[in-house]
C-alpha cells in the first residue's frame, strides 16, 4: 500500500496520528493540514522570560494506566524525559484536593480514617456508602447519567457534591447531562462485568490494550508518579512533535491552513482550503467534531448530522501570579459544585505541584481560575460579548472570598476557550456506533481521533491518535 495520508488538526491528536503515521514505510506522503497559526490546540503555555511559566489549557498528565504509560512512551521517543516534572503519590498536591462548599475549604476524605469518619461536608462516614453500592444490584439501562448511576450506587450526597465537583474538574459539565458510559468507562464496566464499582476496582474489569513498558514508564512506577508536566510547560510535547515531524521528512507540514470543505469519490478525498484544493487517498481527522461536520456537509450530510450532535462547553481560564505565599491551605486546588456557585468550577493552586515554574527570584504563588463550561451562558451570557476585565474581576473575588487573599495579583491573564471540552452526553456511545457503522457501509477512507469522541484527557487523545493510525497501517 503506497497512500497519501491527510492528518486534519495539528492538536495533539493530530500530531500523534501523524508521529505513528510516519513510523510506517506504508505511507508514501503524510500531510498535516492545521488551521490555526500554531500547532498544539488546547495545550498552550505562556513563557514569561523571568522563567514563569502559566498554563491556558492542561496543566497535568497522569502516568498511570495504559494510556498514561503510551505518553510515557512518546515522551521519550522524542527525547524529552529530561524535561519532565514529575508529582508524587506522597506529594501534598496529590494528597490533598479540596471542596469548596458552604462557604468553607474541605479536604476530600482520603485513606481508611477520611473512609471510617464522618468528614465534612458529608454527614456520613463514606464506608456507608461503600457497602450500599456492594449491596446494590446492576443497573439495566444501556446508558445513564453519571448523577444517577453513582446516586443509585452510592448515594445522592456523593452524586451532588463529590460526582458534581468531578465532572466539573474534568468534563467542565453537568453530572446530570453526562454519560457514565463515555465519561466513567471504568466504573460503568466495573458494574457490568462485577455487578459493582468497589469489587470491579477490586478484582479489575478486563484487560486493556497492551502497552509495553519503556526506561520512563518503569521510572514513573518505581518512583510512583502521580500526574507530570515539563519544565517548560505542556505546550513543549506539541512543540516537540511538530519538530520531529519538521525534521523527519516524512510529514508534509501546513500551519494557517484550514480546511474548507471535503468531498469523495469513493476512493479518496479531494480537501478543499483556501487557496485550492489537494488529494488524498486516505485522512485522519483529529478535528473538533463540528468542524469536521461542517467540512462533510455535502459529502456525508447524515454523518455531519450526527458530529453536529456533540456539545461542546466553553471555559474562561483565568491564571493569578501573587507575590509571597499566600495560600491558607496547600494542595492541588479546590473544586466548587454547581450547587455552590454555576459559574465559577474551581481553582488549581499551580505553584503547590510546579514550583519549578515560578519566576526566579522571590516566592509567588501562581493560581488558575476556572469559570463557565456546561453554565457559562446562564452566568456570563454571550461568549463573544463577555469582557476580560468581568472574567478577571470575578476570578480575583473567588480567590479572595475562598482563599482569604485580600492583596491584589502582580500578573494576570485571561484566555476565553470557546467550546474547548466536547460533552458525552447520554447515547454518546451509539451516536459513535452509528458514525462508525455508516463509515463502514459508505466505504469511507476516513478515521476519527481527538476529544470528540473517546476520552478528553491529554493521554486519551494521544491514544486515539496511534490508534487511529494504526488502524490505517498496523501496528508501528
Ligand atoms: C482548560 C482545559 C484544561 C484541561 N486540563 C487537562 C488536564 O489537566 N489533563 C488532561 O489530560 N487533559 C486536560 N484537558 C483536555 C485536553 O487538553 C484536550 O482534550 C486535548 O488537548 C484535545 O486535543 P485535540 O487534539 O483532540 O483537540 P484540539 O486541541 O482542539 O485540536 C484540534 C485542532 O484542529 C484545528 N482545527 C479546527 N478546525 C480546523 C479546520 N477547519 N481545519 C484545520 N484545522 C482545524 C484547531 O486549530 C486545533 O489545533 C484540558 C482541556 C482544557 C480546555
Ligand atoms: C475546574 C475545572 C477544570 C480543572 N481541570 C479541568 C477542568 C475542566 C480539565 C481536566 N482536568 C483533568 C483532566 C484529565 C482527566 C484524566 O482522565 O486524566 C481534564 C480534562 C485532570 C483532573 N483534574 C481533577 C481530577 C479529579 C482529574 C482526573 C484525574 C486525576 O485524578 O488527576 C480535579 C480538578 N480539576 C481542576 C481542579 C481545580 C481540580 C481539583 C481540585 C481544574
Amino acid at each position: 500500500m503506497q497512500k497519501t495520508v491527510a492528518v486534519l488538526g495539528g492538536g495533539i491528536g493530530g500530531l500523534s496520528a501523524c508521529f505513528h503515521l510516519s513510523k510506517s514505510p506504508q505511507v508514501s506522503k503524510i500531510v498535516l493540514l492545521e488551521g490555526d497559526g500554531r500547532f498544539g490546540g488546547w495545550l498552550s503555555s505562556t513563557r514569561r522570560e523571568d522563567g514563569a511559566v502559566f498554563e491556558h489549557g492542561p496543566r497535568g498528565i497522569r502516568p498511570a494506566g495504559d494510556v498514561g504509560r503510551n505518553t510515557l512512551n512518546m515522551v521519550e521517543e522524542l527525547g524529552l524525559e529530561s524535561e519532565v516534572l514529575p508529582v508524587t503519590y506522597d506529594h501534598v498536591a496529590s494528597k490533598n484536593r479540596c471542596l469548596y462548599v458552604g462557604g468553607q475549604l474541605h479536604k476530600m476524605p482520603s485513606g481508611l480514617g477520611g473512609v471510617m469518619r464522618t468528614v465534612p461536608p458529608f454527614s456520613r462516614p463514606l464506608v456507608q456508602s461503600v457497602l450500599k453500592e456492594i449491596l446494590t444490584s446492576r443497573g439495566k439501562e444501556e446508558d445513564e447519567s453519571v448523577h444517577s448511576f453513582v446516586s443509585r450506587r452510592l448515594g445522592t450526597e456523593l452524586a451532588d457534591i463529590a460526582i458534581d465537583s468531578l465532572c466539573r474538574g474534568v468534563f467542565a459539565g453537568d453530572c446530570r447531562k453526562l454519560s457514565v458510559r463515555s465519561c466513567l468507562p471504568p466504573l460503568y464496566n466495573a458494574e457490568k462485568a462485577r455487578g459493582s464499582i468497589i469489587l470491579g476496582m477490586l478484582l479489575g474489569s478486563g484487560p486493556g490494550p497492551d502497552v509495553p513498558p519503556s526506561t520512563l514508564t518503569k521510572r514513573s512506577a518505581q518512583e510512583n508518579w502521580a500526574q507530570w508536566s515539563l519544565k517548560r510547560g505542556l505546550q513543549n510535547l506539541p512543540e516537540a512533535l511538530e519538530e520531529r515531524m519538521r525534521n523527519g521528512g516524512r510529514v508534509e507540514v501546513h500551519r494557517d491552513t484550514p480546511v474548507m470543505g471535503l468531498s469523495t469519490n469513493g476512493t479518496g478525498w479531494e480537501i478543499q482550503l483556501e487557496d485550492g484544493t489537494i488529494k488524498a487517498d486516505h485522512i485522519i481527522a483529529a478535528l473538533p467534531a463540528k468542524a469536521l461536520a461542517s467540512a462533510l456537509l455535502s459529502a456525508a450530510q447524515p454523518l455531519s448530522q450526527q458530529l453536529c450532535e456533540i456539545a461542546t462547553v466553553t471555559v474562561a481560564v483565568v491564571n493569578l501570579e501573587y507575590e509571597g505565599s499566600v495560600l491558607p491551605v496547600t494542595g492541588f486546588g479546590h473544586l466548587v459544585p454547581s450547587s455552590e456557585d454555576r459559574g465559577l468550577l474551581g481553582v488549581v493552586y499551580d505553584s503547590v505541584p510546579f514550583p519549578q515554574h515560578n519566576r526566579t527570584g522571590g516566592p509567588t504563588t501562581r493560581l488558575t481560575v476556572m469559570m463557565g463550561g456546561a453554565w457559562f451562558q446562564e452566568v456570563f451570557g454571550n461568549p463573544e460579548e463577555v469582557t476580560e476585565q468581568l472574567l478577571l474581576d470575578r476570578a480575583t473575588q473567588a480567590v479572595t472570598s475562598h482563599l482569604g487573599v485580600t492583596t491584589p495579583p502582580i500578573w494576570s491573564i485571561v484566555a476565553l476557550l470557546k467550546d474547548c471540552i466536547p460533552q458525552y452526553y447520554l447515547g454518546h456511545w451509539k451516536r459513535l456506533e452509528n458514525m462508525r457503522q455508516y463509515i463502514r457501509d459508505h466505504n469511507l477512507p476516513l478515521s476519527l481521533a481527538g476529544s470528540s469522541y473517546d476520552g478528553v484527557s491529554v493521554n486519551d487523545v494521544i491514544f486515539s491518535g496511534r490508534t487511529a493510525a494504526e488502524g490505517l497501517v498496523g501496528k508501528v
